[in-house]
């Protein structure tokens, strides 16, 4: 009891330390944590030296040879043309770490969703360029075997998440912090689980604070069209 009291204490310490970091209010969301959500001692990560913060969009040995080829692809484009390899840590807060002096680099007790899974395959694998010319994101995205749904084929949520993760990297990358305020979502053909599909995502217009943006997911050979999706996301405000 007196140890969880402590955990517990803890965690809500570390929460409102993030908080208060003049970079993190517009990331980290204001509303408090319901202390049964705070994440236990096992799952609190310790923040790393920067040396040892692990990039996920990476290649690692789980990647499919279409992973790889597109990967090696959008690479040897950044090279020439205005693509950029987008780097994908496992919280939202190891993004910022260079704004941290050495001295207060926080634990981390949030994950990303897309990433909250440290062993490689299962969930989630992706890769992400930005083509900042073209205000457009590609993504290349395998489906691993905890992201099913029907027998065999992904979850529409995990679906969702992977628009929502690319459209969103597009849209920060365009003009800043935002959220995503609406996104729909048109499934036209199932993921095979373990297959790797290509997300290109673009910007359509800007409006004021409103960004409206269009995505498709195709298969790697663009024949199969898995899903559309239209999204509005909204800039935060200055004092947000
Ligand atoms: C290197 C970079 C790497 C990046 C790695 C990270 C990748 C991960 C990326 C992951 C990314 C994932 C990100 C996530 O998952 S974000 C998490 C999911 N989203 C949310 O939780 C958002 C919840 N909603 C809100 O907070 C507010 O409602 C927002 C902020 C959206 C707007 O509240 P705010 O008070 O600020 O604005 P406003 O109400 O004055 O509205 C302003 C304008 O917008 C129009 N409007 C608003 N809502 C809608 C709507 N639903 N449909 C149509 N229109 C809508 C509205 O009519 C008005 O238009 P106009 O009257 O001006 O014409």
């Amino acid at each position: 009891m007196f140890r969880c009291s402590v955990r517990l204490i803890k965690g809500l310490t570390q929460i409102t330390w993030l908080q208060e970091q003049p970079v993190l209010p517009n990331l980290l969301y204001r509303r408090s944590v319901p202390a049964a959500y705070l994440p236990s001692r096992a799952l609190r990560v310790t923040w790393p030296c920067a040396e040892e913060v692990k990039d996920f969009s990476l290649t690692n040995p789980s990647w499919s040879p279409n992973m790889r080829n597109l990967y090696n692809k959008y690479m040897e484009l950044s090279q020439q043309e205005s693509w950029k390899r987008l780097p994908s840590y496992n919280a939202t807060a190891t993004h910022l770490i260079e704004q941290y002096p050495d001295s207060a680099k926080p634990q981390v007790t949030t994950r990303l969703f897309t990433r909250n899974l440290d062993v490689e395959d299962l969930g989630f694998e992706y890769v992400m360029f930005y083509n900042q010319a073209e205000q457009r994101t590609v993504c290349s995205f395998q489906a691993g075997p905890y992201l099913e749904s029907p027998i065999g084929f992904a979850h529409g949520g995990a679906i969702a998440a992977i628009v929502d993760t690319t459209s969103g990297a597009c849209t920060i990358c365009t003009v800043g912090k935002v959220k995503t305020a609406n996104l729909n979502i048109n499934y036209r053909s199932p993921i095979t689980l373990g297959s790797t599909v290509e997300v290109q995502c673009r910007v359509d217009k800007i409006e004021g604070r409103k960004i409206f943006l269009s995505t498709e997911i195709r298969s790697v050979n663009s024949q199969v069209l898995h899903a559309e999706a239209t999204a509005l996301f909204i800039q935060m405000k200055m004092s947000e």
